[in-house]
């Protein structure tokens, strides 16, 4: 058994513990800006709610008529912007430790004058920490919900936007389909031709895939040579004709390895979201349609019909 460090007691310390009690009091009941900014900043890891945070408290110090911020996160342009702007803009790179968290603007009609400016870049500094923090909160939650080999959302994040989807879909009676793409024989491509061209072939199929679809068609890493693609305001006909096109853009996929090129087919499942079905059943649709187009030799589309069509 280890020991226990013993506390050093060295008897009470009402002194200390007084000014402790006055400092609480001061910061609880009457905080300078400082503090309530950083105080507020600190209650929340949401961007978008500490740069509101940010803005009113700025513009209780220095008043503007627009605030704007932009930065890039992992995949992702983050751009808040509150209110009109006007002719004078002050421009800050806020940085920290080396690392860059982002542009912020402030703009009004009139100039700000140096003084101003300095409280500006005061307040900046108190707020610097907790952006950063908000930040790389941003960055891990992009990272847990994408596949680091093929840069798509994972099937993580797929499960929450088709739970979302179902919401949707009763709520408003909105069409959705769904496409499970399958590589075929994807072993043999691996035992014949390594990993590394195989991860190789699996990032192309991905982007193939981005190609394949309409901007508000999204595209998931569903397992290991496996993605999905979530078609929204779209049925059965319209997703097979996605679908069929899907087969196409990953034929074209040829990758030379010395004397040969290898290339690749995929399956495609294809199920449109019945009114009240569960995201496990639809899922369970397009992979009974998958299952079906791989059983007829591979390298085609199967649609799971929509009772009535
Ligand atoms: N290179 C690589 N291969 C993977 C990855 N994930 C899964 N695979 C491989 O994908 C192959 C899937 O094989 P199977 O499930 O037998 O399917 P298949 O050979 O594609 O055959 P069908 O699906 O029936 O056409 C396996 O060899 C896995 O090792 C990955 O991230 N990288």
């Amino acid at each position: 058994m280890k020991n226990i460090p013993r506390i050093n007691k060295s008897g009470p310390q009402p002194q200390k513990l007084a000014a402790l009690r006055q400092a609480h009091r001061e910061w609880s009941e009457s905080p300078d800006v400082l503090t309530r900014l950083t105080r507020r900043l600190s209650t929340t890891l949401k961007l978008e709610t500490q740069l509101a945070i940010l803005a009113e408290e700025l513009s209780s110090v220095v008043p503007f008529d627009c605030m704007n911020y932009r930065h890039q996160i992992a995949a992702r342009e983050f751009v808040y912007a509150t209110g009109m702007g006007g002719p004078h803009r002050c421009d800050y790179r806020l940085n920290l430790e080396g690392s860059f968290y982002g542009t912020l603007s402030l703009s009004r009609r009139q100039k700000f004058t140096e003084q101003e400016l300095e409280g500006i870049e005061l307040m900046l500094a108190a707020a610097i920490c907790p952006v950063r923090n908000a930040c790389q909160f941003i960055a891990i939650e992009q990272a847990a919900l994408t596949d680091s080999l093929t840069g798509v959302p994972n099937k993580r994040a797929m499960d929450e936007v088709l739970a979302r989807a179902c919401s949707l879909g009763d709520r408003h009676g909105d069409n959705y389909s769904l496409i499970l793409c399958d590589l075929d024989h994807f072993k043999d491509v691996n035992d014949q031709h390594g990993h590394v061209v195989g991860d190789h072939i699996l990032k192309l199929a991905a982007a193939e895939l981005e190609k394949a679809v309409r901007n508000s068609d999204s595209v998931y890493r569903f397992g290991g040579e496996e993605f999905a693609i979530l078609l929204p305001h779209t049925d059965e006909c319209h997703a097979r004709a996605v679908a069929d096109r899907i087969l196409e853009y990953i034929r074209s996929i040829s990758v030379n390895c010395g004397d040969v090129d290898v290339s690749v087919t995929t399956s495609c499942g294809v199920a449109q979201r019945l009114p009240d079905e569960s995201a496990d059943q639809w899922l369970a649709r397009a992979d009974e349609a998958l299952y079906r187009a791989k059983d007829h030799g591979r390298n085609c589309t199967r649609v799971f019909a929509v009772i009535g069509n």
